[in-house]
C-alpha cells in the first residue's frame, strides 16, 4: 500500500477519490476546513496550504501526493490563484520535495486549455469532430484561474527536471456525480465520473512515469480532448461514458 496525502481532500474531486479507492492506500489527508463525516476516521491535517511548516510534517513518510487543494473557481480572482494555486502548489511541491515524496500527482483543468475551444466549438463536441487535444499542446487559459493552473503544471516540469520528482498533471474536465444532459454538448463532452476519477487518481499513485499532461475525461463518444496517453502511460481504463444515460 502506498502512503498518500490528499490535500484538498475535503472537497468534490477528494470525495470521489476517497468514496472508490479509500480502502487501497494508507491516507493522510489535508485541508483548510476540519473534517465531517467519514474524513474523521482518517488521518487528518487541518492546515493551509501555504504553511511551510505544516506540509512538512504532512509530507513526513509519505510516498505521493494528491494535490487538488486551491481556488477552483474559473471566475477566481487574481489574488485568489497568486495565493492558493500558485504560492500553494510551489509550497506543495517543495515540501514534497525536502521530505522525499516520489510522486506529485497534480489536479490541473480543463481551463488550463480553454482558448482553443473558442473558435471551434460547438462542432468539436460532437461525434463527427476529429479534434484532438492530447497534452502536448501549449497551454491557453481564458481566465487566470486557468493561468494558475498551466503555472502550477510548470512548477511541476520544474520540479521533475531539477528535483527528480515524479509528476502527472491531470487536466480534469468536468466531475459530476450524475451523467450530464443529454443535449449540453460541452458538458457531453468533459464528462468525468466519479468512478473514473477515482481510478485515473488510483492509477496515477500506481503507475511509474517521469512528466505527463493526461486528460482527465471518462470515455466520452463526445470528446474533444485525447486519453490515448492516460491509457497508454498510466493504464487508465475508464468505465464510463457520458453517452449512456441511465434516464
Ligand atoms: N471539480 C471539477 O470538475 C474540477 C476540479 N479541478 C481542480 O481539482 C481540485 C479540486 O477541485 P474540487 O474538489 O472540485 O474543489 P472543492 O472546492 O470542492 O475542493 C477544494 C478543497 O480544497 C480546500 N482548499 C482550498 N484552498 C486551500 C488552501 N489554501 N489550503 C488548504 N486547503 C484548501 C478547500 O477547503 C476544499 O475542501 C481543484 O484544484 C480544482 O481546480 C479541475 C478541473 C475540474
Ligand atoms: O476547473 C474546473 O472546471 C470545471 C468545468 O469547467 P466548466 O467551465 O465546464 O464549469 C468546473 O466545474 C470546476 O469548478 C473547475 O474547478
Amino acid at each position: 500500500m502506498a502512503r498518500v496525502l490528499l490535500t484538498g481532500a475535503a472537497g468534490r474531486v477528494g470525495t470521489a477519490i476517497l468514496g472508490g479507492i479509500g480502502e487501497d492506500h494508507e491516507w493522510r489527508l489535508l485541508d483548510r476546513d476540519p473534517p465531517t463525516g467519514d474524513l474523521a476516521d482518517y488521518e487528518y491535517y487541518v492546515a493551509d496550504i501555504t504553511d511551510e511548516a505544516a506540509l512538512q510534517t504532512a509530507t513526513e513518510d509519505i510516498d505521493v501526493v494528491l494535490h487538488l487543494a486551491g481556488d477552483p473557481r474559473p471566475e477566481a480572482p487574481w489574488d485568489s490563484v497568486l495565493t492558493n494555486n500558485i504560492d500553494g502548489t510551489h509550497a506543495v511541491y517543495q515540501a514534497a520535495v525536502e521530505s522525499g515524496v516520489e510522486k506529485v500527482v497534480f489536479a490541473s483543468s480543463n481551463h488550463a486549455v480553454g482558448a482553443y475551444e473558442t473558435d471551434r466549438k460547438p462542432h468539436i463536441y460532437r461525434t463527427g469532430s476529429d479534434y484532438r487535444l492530447d497534452g502536448t499542446e501549449l497551454p491557453r487559459p481564458k481566465n487566470v484561474y486557468g493561468v494558475s493552473k498551466a503555472a502550477g503544471e510548470t512548477l511541476g516540469r520544474y520540479y521533475h527536471d531539477m528535483h527528480g520528482l515524479s509528476v502527472v498533471n491531470i487536466r480534469i474536465g468536468n466531475l459530476t456525480k450524475g451523467h450530464p444532459p443529454i443535449d449540453y454538448e460541452r458538458g457531453q463532452a468533459m464528462w468525468l465520473s466519479y468512478r473514473d476519477c477515482a481510478h485515473l487518481f488510483d492509477r496515477c499513485i500506481r503507475a511509474d512515469y517521469g512528466y505527463e499532461i493526461v486528460y482527465g475525461i471518462s470515455d466520452n463518444d463526445r470528446k474533444y480532448y485525447s486519453i490515448d496517453r492516460a491509457r497508454d502511460v498510466l493504464g487508465y481504463q475508464p468505465q464510463d461514458n457520458s453517452a449512456d444515460h441511465d434516464d
